[in-house]
């Protein structure tokens, strides 16, 4: 028999939870259909261990900075397998706490693969649903390579398993995942090789975010091969070895990281049988509501094209549940000024236009832009300390802030601020109008000239 609904969701992970239990809140009659383990991505494998392993790698150089103030030498001993297991408990307490929210809100869970078997019809096992409105967030997979031996290797979610710290790493890509990973790795003692394709990582961001992360990568002792296109894996008796086109290779390595971009879980969900396509990725287009091409399917978070970040699909959940079931006709979610930390090491934080992207949306004249970079006071001690560079792009005479670039100690935790004040169209002579706190790093935000 079917069960009707009013809302059926399917994934749960960051955006499937958030709508459901907003749209349930509102009253809605709604199911929720789970395979993986609830909270997805983030919680499972991505920012929420990636955050605790970045923790425990800040933590090490925060050792290694406590002689300078008059400590003993430290020389501490890291357990790999303690932190695992601490990381997977309190990870178990988080799929607790999101099967109680859901109960809590009376959202109906489905531990199962969910396929459409009709337009507004799902199938889940041997369960078959109906709803009028239907969403999709059922996130995304890492890509592997198309290369022989690339088995040999493992990807992030390979790297979220590992039951012991490798000793040697080479970790192939160019993104947020490739430079977290290399410089956690390489705070807790492996011995890393960041593989690139091009000369650059992250080459979508201001490049002197990257170039100062370069530096700093560099000066840690992280090897940076760049312009290296993988050809094959091979086993050897002394560990793995990366070849390269046309190039030499590398040897001698425990592990290899595949961090080149992830891809939609769109395929195997029966889509044709909604009339719903993709584009050649995989992806599902949306409209700026969340709309699919055919009325009363959504889709949001990772399986669509915006910003592949936890609080987007979040935010776009709970605004698509506000327009269904709350009658906020026009709410939806604007991805313009979408604030996004690396926890590279040091960390990266940005919100805004590039310089190269305001040049081009308002012209080169009407852009000013500010900049510092200087010793935090943390690093006085240090012989050969690393700094933190901030930058402000503002554009026309009133010098409105259209981007705020940031890297160094604890930019993660200053963003969320700046960005409330981007997001309400701050100027130059407001933050210069702002009193300072004194002494931090945030300070040279408000003191730039
Ligand atoms: C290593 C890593 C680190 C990251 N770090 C950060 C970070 O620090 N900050 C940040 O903002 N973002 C981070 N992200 C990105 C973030 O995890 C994603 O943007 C977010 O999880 C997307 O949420 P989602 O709801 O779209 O999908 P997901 O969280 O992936 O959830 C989708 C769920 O749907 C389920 N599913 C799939 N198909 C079906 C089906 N047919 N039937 C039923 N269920 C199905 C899946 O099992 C999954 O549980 C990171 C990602 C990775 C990989
Ligand atoms: N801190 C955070 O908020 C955070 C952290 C991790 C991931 N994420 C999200 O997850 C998304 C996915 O992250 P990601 O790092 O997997 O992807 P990405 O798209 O950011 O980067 C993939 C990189 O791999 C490179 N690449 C592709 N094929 C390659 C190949 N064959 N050889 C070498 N390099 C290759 C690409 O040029 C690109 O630079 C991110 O875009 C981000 O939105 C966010």
């Amino acid at each position: 028999m079917t069960q009707s609904y009013d809302l059926i969701v399917i994934g749960g992970g960051s955006g499937g939870i958030a709508m459901a239990n907003r749209a349930a809140r509102y009253g809605a009659r709604t199911a929720l259909i789970a395979a993986g383990p609830l909270g997805g991505t983030c919680v499972n494998v991505g920012c929420v261990p990636k955050k605790i392993f970045w923790n425990a790698a800040h933590l090490a150089e925060q050792m290694k900075m406590a002689k300078e103030y008059g400590f003993d030498a430290l020389e501490p001993h890291f357990h790999w397998e303690y932190l695992k297991r601490q990381r997977d408990t309190y990870i178990e307490r988080l799929h607790d706490r999101y099967a109680q929210g859901l109960d809590g809100n009376g959202v109906v869970l489905i531990r199962n693969h969910a396929r459409f078997s009709g337009t507004h019809q799902i199938t889940a096992g041997d369960e078959v649903l109906d709803a009028p409105h239907i969403l999709i967030a059922t996130g995304g997979q890492p890509v592997w390579p198309d290369i022989p031996g690339a088995e040999l290797g493992i990807t992030s979610d390979g790297f979220f398993a590992l039951e012991t710290m490798p000793r040697s790493v080479a970790i192939v890509g160019a993104g947020y995942i490739a430079v977290e990973l290399a410089g956690v790795l390489h705070a807790l003692g492996s011995d890393v090789s960041l593989v690139m394709r091009r000369n650059h990582f992250l080459n979508d961001f201001e490049p002197m975010l990257r170039e100062n992360l370069m530096d700093a990568m560099l000066h840690q002792g992280i090897s940076l091969l760049a312009q290296r296109q993988v050809r094959e894996v091979e086993k050897r008796a002394d560990g793995l070895c990366l070849h390269f086109q046309d190039r030499d290779c590398l040897g001698g390595l425990e592990t290899i990281i595949w961090a080149i971009g992830r891809r939609p879980n769109s395929t195997d969900l029966g889509l044709e049988q909604a009339n719903i396509t993709t584009d050649p990725q995989g992806f599902i287009a949306v409209d700026a509501f969340q709309n699919t091409e055919t009325s009363g399917i959504y889709a949001v978070g990772d399986v669509t094209t915006g910003p592949a970040l936890t609080p987007v699909a979040i935010a776009a959940g709970r605004r698509l549940a506000d327009r269904l079931f709350d009658a906020q006709t026009e709410r939806h979610l604007d991805v313009q000024l979408v604030p996004t930390v690396i926890f590279s090491h040091p960390p990266i934080a940005t919100v805004g236009l590039s310089v190269a992207s305001a040049q081009a949306q308002y012209g080169e004249e009407a852009v000013k832009v500010y900049q510092t970079i200087f010793t935090p006071l943390v690093r006085a001690f240090s012989a050969e300390p690393e700094r933190t560079a901030m930058q402000l792009v503002t554009v026309g005479r009133e010098e409105k802030i259209v981007g705020l670039h940031a890297i160094g100690d604890g930019v993660d935790e200053m963003l969320q601020g700046f960005a409330v004040a981007l997001r309400m169209g701050a100027t130059k002579h407001d933050f210069d109008d702002t009193i300072a706190i004194h002494p931090t790093s945030a300070e040279e935000f408000v003191t730039m000239r």
